[in-house]
């Protein structure tokens, strides 16, 4: 199985695992446990004109800031109070990410690395590419080890250079740590008050769960 890393946008038609640590990516995760369904949109418009017909919650986040009238912000704290049918959710990266993915598209960040790992291995034909969300076009660390945790768990494949690179530079736990909560996205989001989202998203193999995006939904791949 060929494993490769990739920025923003995917190349791939087999699997892509798409990786914004913080924090689509551990949001989106923790959702599935109450909530069945997730419809991601790019504008918020697109979202509030979609929560009535839906009865749904809608959560989002526009430089990391909740969005004025959403029941909660992009955060994985915030979104575990909450459970019913279905969630719309926008946010400034990842779920932009997510409509670039021509394979089939799964969700993975530090609390889930080792589920979505095996779930694509079982469900890749020959191709397992992971993507780095990165924030507005920009490169983010955050994303680059949240890669190499997923990636640390496929190390019999066959990694490409970037995918080397990622497992590599995950090897030491708390250095890995520390780098993401010195991130900029991290950084900025203490400042807005969300510092304990951090150090959720920092959580190892916390959940079982393997979102997956398709038709336009997000749900739980059995
Ligand atoms: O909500 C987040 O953590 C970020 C905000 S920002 O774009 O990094 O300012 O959004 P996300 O789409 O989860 O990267
Ligand atoms: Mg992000």
């Amino acid at each position: 199985m060929q494993v490769s890393l990739s920025f923003e946008r995917s190349l791939s038609k087999d699997v892509a695992i798409m990786v914004d640590v913080l924090r689509a990516s551990t949001t989106i995760t923790v959702a599935l446990e109450k909530i069945p369904n997730i419809i991601p949109t790019l504008e918020i418009e697109e979202a509030l004109a979609l929560a009535p017909e839906h009865q749904a919650f809608l959560a989002g986040e526009r430089g990391g800031a909740t969005i004025e009238g959403f029941d909660v912000g992009n955060s994985p704290l915030e979104i575990q109070e909450l459970e019913g049918e279905t969630l719309i959710i926008t946010t400034s990266n990842g779920t932009r990410i997510l409509e670039g993915i021509r394979g089939r598209a799964m969700i993975g960040s530090f609390i889930n690395a080792r589920a979505v790992a095996n779930k694509a291995l079982q469900v890749a034909t020959d191709h397992v590419e992971v993507v780095m969300a990165g924030v507005r076009g920009n490169f983010a660390i955050e994303d680059f080890l949240g890669a190499g945790e997923i990636i640390s768990h496929l190390q019999d494949e066959e990694l490409d250079e970037m995918a080397q690179a990622a497992c590599l530079a995950i090897e030491n736990q708390e250095k890995v740590d520390q780098a993401v909560k010195g991130s900029r996205s991290a950084q900025n989001l203490k400042k807005l008050g969300f510092g304990k989202d951090v150090e959720f998203c920092l959580q190892r193999d916390k959940s079982q769960l393997v979102p997956e995006f398709k038709d336009g939904l997000i749900r739980i791949l059995e």
